[in-house]
């Protein structure tokens, strides 16, 4: 199957930029809690996968909320295509951990649900027909498409909600935890799928988890949070190639060096390549 043709920029942005999404100092406080993360800034090239990673309450979840436009910064600036975000871009989609089906549709009109969103690029019937078609398709659920989501096992509940996000073609997928409700076998299932999808759609992922292996699995680049208030610790860039599986060696000394930056909890902040 081809990947679909990317849509035209919106008027007034660069026509390829490498930067997705750039986010400059950002810090973020909830009234009630206090500060969540402070001078965090990251960028997201096209058709990166960049998993934010770290442990409970480090604030993966805020950040991937305030880099999605669903929350304000208190200080510094969002940028989506070049743009100034101020709401979730139309060109952005989200995959949660639950997958949040709406029980009265079926598979396929969940699938096409999020095209009729407010401020989505406008598409007539059959274009919608088969950008969904397609879409299920490339999670596996061509055939499925009238069956109900308490029809559905969680595995394939979260594959339509894939391919929602999917259909609507985005640069970019915020996926926080998607699937950390799944089972073991599930999981890796569904981790192959997403590296294999995304890439052909050509879309960039920033992925929440708290799962080292996760990470290392699908990773174009790890970002470790860490610290009160949460601050990005460090970096890795992986050139490990894929599926990961086959490189045993390259992906325990990764998960070695993971795992002790977050015990070491002060690691250094510089970028650190590893070797593929
Ligand atoms: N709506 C909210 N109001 C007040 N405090 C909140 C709210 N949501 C999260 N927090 C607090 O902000 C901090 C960061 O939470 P966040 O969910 O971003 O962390 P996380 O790293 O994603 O954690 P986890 O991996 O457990 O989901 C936590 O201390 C949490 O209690």
């Amino acid at each position: 199957m081809n990947a679909p043709q990317p849509l035209a920029p919106p008027p007034g942005t660069d026509a390829a930029p490498e930067t997705v999404l750039g986010a400059e100092r950002l810090s973020f406080a909830y009234a009630r809690s206090g500060p969540v993360f402070a001078d965090v800034s990251l960028g997201i090239r096209r058709r990166e996968i960049v998993c934010l990673l770290g442990g409970s309450g480090c604030g993966k979840s805020t950040l991937l909320r305030v880099l999605a436009g669903l929350e304000t910064a208190a200080a510094g600036t969002v940028r989506f295509l070049g743009q100034p975000l101020t709401r979730p871009h139309p060109r952005s989609a989200l995959v949660f951990q639950q997958a949040s089906l709406l029980p009265w549709l079926n598979v396929f009109d969940n699938a096409g649900f999020g095209l009729g969103f407010k401020h989505q690029p406008a598409i007539d019937a059959a274009a919608r027909k088969a950008r969904v078609r397609e879409a299920l398709a490339a999670v596996g659920l061509a055939g499925r498409e009238h069956a109900w989501p308490a029809e559905l096992s969680g595995g394939q509940a979260q594959r339509v909600a894939l391919a929602r996000a999917l259909a609507r073609e985005p640069e970019l997928l915020f996926a926080d935890e998607p699937f950390s409700a799944l089972d073991a076998i599930t999981r890796a299932e569904m981790q192959a799928l997403l590296v294999d999808v995304v890439h052909r759609w050509q879309a960039a992922v920033l992925l929440v988890t708290h799962d080292i292996d996760e990470a290392i699995l699908v990773a174009d680049r790890i970002l470790l949070m860490a610290g009160k208030p949460g601050h990005i610790h460090r970096a890795w860039t992986l050139s490990i190639p894929h599926p990961r599986e086959d490189h045993p060696e390259a992906v325990t000394a990764l998960r070695l060096q993971i795992l002790s930056a977050l015990r070491a909890g002060n690691a250094a902040t510089a970028p650190h390549a590893i070797p593929s």
